[in-house]
């Protein structure tokens, strides 16, 4: 397990947050950036998915085709992913059209990648998943293959801690790194990791900032179709 972060081991801050810790490179091109989100973007970020769960396309259950469930409930804006597209109404749930992909989503997405890779990002974002973990809530090893582009992904954390396992492009399996996520962390995956793959084994519940409010952990996953 990786130990970035300025936290003890119960994941409470234990100066503030006002002490940042460097970017790591887990895999070739998957950046971590520990703290991108200050505590008022934190805020900001959170408020919206307080919005966009609400029905019409609110928050929902995905359905896997061979009828089991996610764990994971999620919201998506701009196109709505179901597995396995992406379509621009709801249509393995209430049928609505898909909440809008807000402009400012797509600026902060392009920071963190000029933060993780050093370059100007041009990247027309058009669609996030926001995925919402409840005790127990996991996400299982898979690729984000869907989309048609080969821009990073971008994916922002909020609320409790989890292990985020990241591993290699060809199998499910062995090897991987597991990167604690924090509240206000980015993760940046793009290049030669662009199609690794990724998980969720646990969330560390009781670990989101106390001033959240929030219980779970919340994950925005930025992405151009
Ligand atoms: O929750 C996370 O950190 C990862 C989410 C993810 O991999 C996805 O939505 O495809
Ligand atoms: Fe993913």
């Amino acid at each position: 397990m990786e130990t970035t972060g300025n936290t003890g081991s119960t994941g409470a801050p234990t100066d503030g947050g006002l002490f940042r810790f460097p970017a790591t490179e887990p895999a070739p091109g998957a950046v971590h950036l520990p703290g991108h989100l200050g505590p008022a973007e934190q805020r900001e970020l959170l408020d919206a998915c307080r919005g966009w769960a609400r029905p019409p396309a609110g928050l929902r259950t995905v359905r896997m085709p061979r009828g089991g469930e996610m764990s994971v409930r999620q919201v998506c804006l701009g196109w709505h992913w179901y597995p396995y597209g992406y379509a621009r109404t709801v249509v393995d749930g209430d049928g609505a059209p898909v909440k809008p992909f807000p402009r400012w989503l797509g600026e902060w997405a392009r920071r963190a990648v000029e933060a993780a890779y050093g370059e100007p990002c041009d990247v027309r974002y058009d669609v996030a998943l926001v995925n919402f973990y409840g005790a127990g809530a996991r996400m299982g090893m898979h690729r984000d293959e869907d989309e048609r582009t080969d821009a990073p992904v971008v994916s922002f954390s909020l609320g409790d801690a989890c292990v985020f396992r990241f591993g290699t492009t060809e199998g499910r399996g062995r090897p991987w790194r597991d990167v604690e996520l924090r509240s206000g962390d980015a993760f940046v995956f793009g290049g030669p990791s662009r199609l690794a793959h990724h998980g969720v084994p646990r969330t560390l519940p009781g670990t989101a900032p106390p001033e959240s409010g929030l219980r779970g952990r919340l994950n925005v996953t930025v992405r151009a179709l």
